[in-house]
């Protein structure tokens, strides 16, 4: 018996049940009961009908999926956030079964394959789905969060100024600055544990995340939070407490109304004492006029209030918000890549001894301790490292969301109906064999084009950074701070792997950003004795 015919049976039994009721007195008690079972039966069958309708006869059933997904959505699946942060490995694992086609919930499609990707990032720039609305919870809007198009369009142009190439550049000494605090530090850990070989034990997964959260604390907010010196600060706190609530929120939905009456440690006053923060220190620059001026992203965000369009001046509020929202997006996603890249070097020491050879080609400049980008931004293998770990060890492997407000055919071939959720899994397309030779290797040499590599790196399959109108508008930020970090580091000291914290670097969960288990990688450092 197939599937319609047991629909219609369930139909047609409650319309004759339906009938038969009706056709009797309603005036008696029990032919209320009687009429209040019927409802009962009719909304119980048109349910299971509509269920049924849309996981085998709808227009995403011919997508292959688990059966139980064609049902409830991905949270209800059994087992599928156990252990916390694992979720990615299990739609990894469903998509290495199914395709890069796979129907992840009832009104949610999968997809990895890169024309379609590209597609609904860049050529068809579909709208964000509602997990991004869960994020907003009771505030404003933010550039990231929202979902509306023309209040994106007109905050992009508002903030792009802050990114751009040449406003970067200017920013660069305070990178230099912090990342010279960063290389005391290093100093300071190997002091205080070196061995007979004159190496130290460095925790670099840690300090690198310092450096991040200080490099966007001096650019963005216009302070640093001092977390190299050992700072304990306000605002990293609270960040971290709401990153984590934020994953449970786009995990569980239903727990938003409630979130502010459970007891997340501290989360309130929290939030207030990060509000108090920003709201101070945005006060001070506008009292302070010119003198206060300071060149950063603040204060482009701060200057909008001279815009000549009344809708281009940013509130107070929003302010606030968007440089929140740049600590949230750029600190991790950018701590952690570099993390994943230091991982991946000790991995693999022929690569770091050729990417050394090419960072001593170059010297620093006189007087100077430390590269400057513009050294650093075409040496071919550093790029290499960094788009390599970008790709294999990509920090957004929980994937993006989009939502097509029209009816779509995807690539010529897959029909998506309108409020489809599509769940983009540029993970996915980073890692799939038909894009990639041997791609779960960390091969840096596929990036090079004169390499003894033969398949060299498909561009066309890899988004780090996402595409289209809300692709990552920090990209060159992260991508400046990146160099920085790894080729200082590479110039200066010897690095050794630590056997047993090998095995850490490959145990991952992922809390919206892709992370290591241990929050903690400790490498063996000393300072280089030849060509520093
Ligand atoms: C290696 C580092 C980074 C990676 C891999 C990365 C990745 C991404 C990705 C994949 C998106 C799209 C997310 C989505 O559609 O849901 C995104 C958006 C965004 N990123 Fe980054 N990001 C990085 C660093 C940064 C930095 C340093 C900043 C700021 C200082 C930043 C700020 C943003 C913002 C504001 C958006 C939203 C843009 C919009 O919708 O217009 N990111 N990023």
């Amino acid at each position: 018996m197939d599937i319609s015919s047991i629909t219609k049976q369930l139909e047609t039994s409650a319309s004759s049940l339906f009938e038969k009721i009706s056709a009797s007195s309603v005036t008696d008690r029990g032919n209320l009961e009687k009429i209040g079972k019927v409802a009962v039966i009719t909304w119980a069958t048109y349910l299971v009908s509509s269920k049924l309708y849309d996981a085998f006869l709808g227009p995403l059933s011919s997508i292959p999926g688990p059966l139980g997904l064609k049902f409830f959505e991905m949270r209800y699946y059994p087992g599928i956030e156990s252990p916390p942060g694992s979720s990615w490995e299990k739609i990894k694992a469903w998509r290495d079964q199914y395709g890069d086609t796979v129907r992840l919930g009832p009104n949610r499609v999968g997809i990895s394959d890169k024309r379609m990707l590209r597609q609904i990032l860049l050529k068809d720039d579909l709208p964000k789905g509602p997990m991004y609305t869960r994020l907003q919870r009771r505030s404003p809007p933010t550039l990231f969060n929202t979902r509306d198009k023309p209040f994106h369009k007109q905050r992009r142009r508002i903030i792009s100024p802050a990114f751009s190439v040449k406003y970067l550049n200017s920013l660069e000494g305070y990178m230099r600055e912090t990342t010279q605090s960063f290389i005391d530090r290093i100093d300071r850990d190997i002091n205080e544990t070196k061995n007979e070989n004159g190496y130290g034990q460095v925790d670099i997964w840690i300090l690198l995340q310092y450096l991040a959260l200080d490099i966007i604390g001096e650019t963005a907010f216009g302070k640093t939070f001092h977390m190299l010196e050992g700072n304990d600060h306000v605002v990293p706190r609270t960040i971290s407490i709401s990153m984590e609530k934020s994953s449970y929120l786009v995990t569980h939905p239903i727990l938003g109304p409630l979130s502010m009456l459970l007891p997340f440690s501290g989360v309130l006053k929290a939030n207030n004492d990060l509000k108090a923060f920003m709201t101070k220190i945005i006060v001070e620059r506008l009292k302070g006029g010119e003198k206060a001026r300071r060149n950063d992203i603040l204060q482009i965000l701060i200057d909008t209030q001279h815009a000549n369009d009344t809708e281009d001046r940013l509130t107070a509020e929003s302010i606030a918000q968007e440089t929140v929202l740049f600590l949230v997006a750029g600190s991790e996603t950018t701590s952690n890549t570099t993390g994943f890249a230091f991982i991946e070097l000790m991995k693999n020491p022929e690569a770091f001894a050729k990417l050394r050879e090419e960072i001593d080609t170059v010297e620093f400049e006189q007087g100077q301790k430390l590269f400057h980008n513009e050294q650093l931004k075409h040496l071919p293998y550093l790029n290499a490292v960094i788009d390599e770990t970008l790709r294999l060890d990509a920090i957004s492997v929980g994937g993006a969301e989009r939502m097509p407000d029209r009816d779509i055919v995807l690539d010529g071939k897959l029909f998506v109906p309108k409020g489809t959720i599509l769940h983009c899994n540029m993970y996915h397309a980073h890692v799939d064999p038909a894009y990639w030779s041997e791609p779960e290797k960390w091969i840096p040499e596929r990036w090079i084009e004169d390499s003894d590599y033969p398949q060299k790196a498909d561009h066309d399959a890899f988004f780090p950074f996402s595409a289209g109108s809300r692709n990552c508008i920090g990209k060159t930020f992260a991508q400046q701070e990146m160099r920085l970090s790894i080729a200082n580091l590479v110039k200066l000291f010897d690095i050794e792997a630590i056997p047993e914290q090998v095995a850490l670097g490959e145990e991952r969960r992922a809390f919206i950003t892709l992370q290591i288990n241990s929050n903690s990688y400790k490498v063996l450092m000393k300072r280089r004795t030849t060509n520093a």
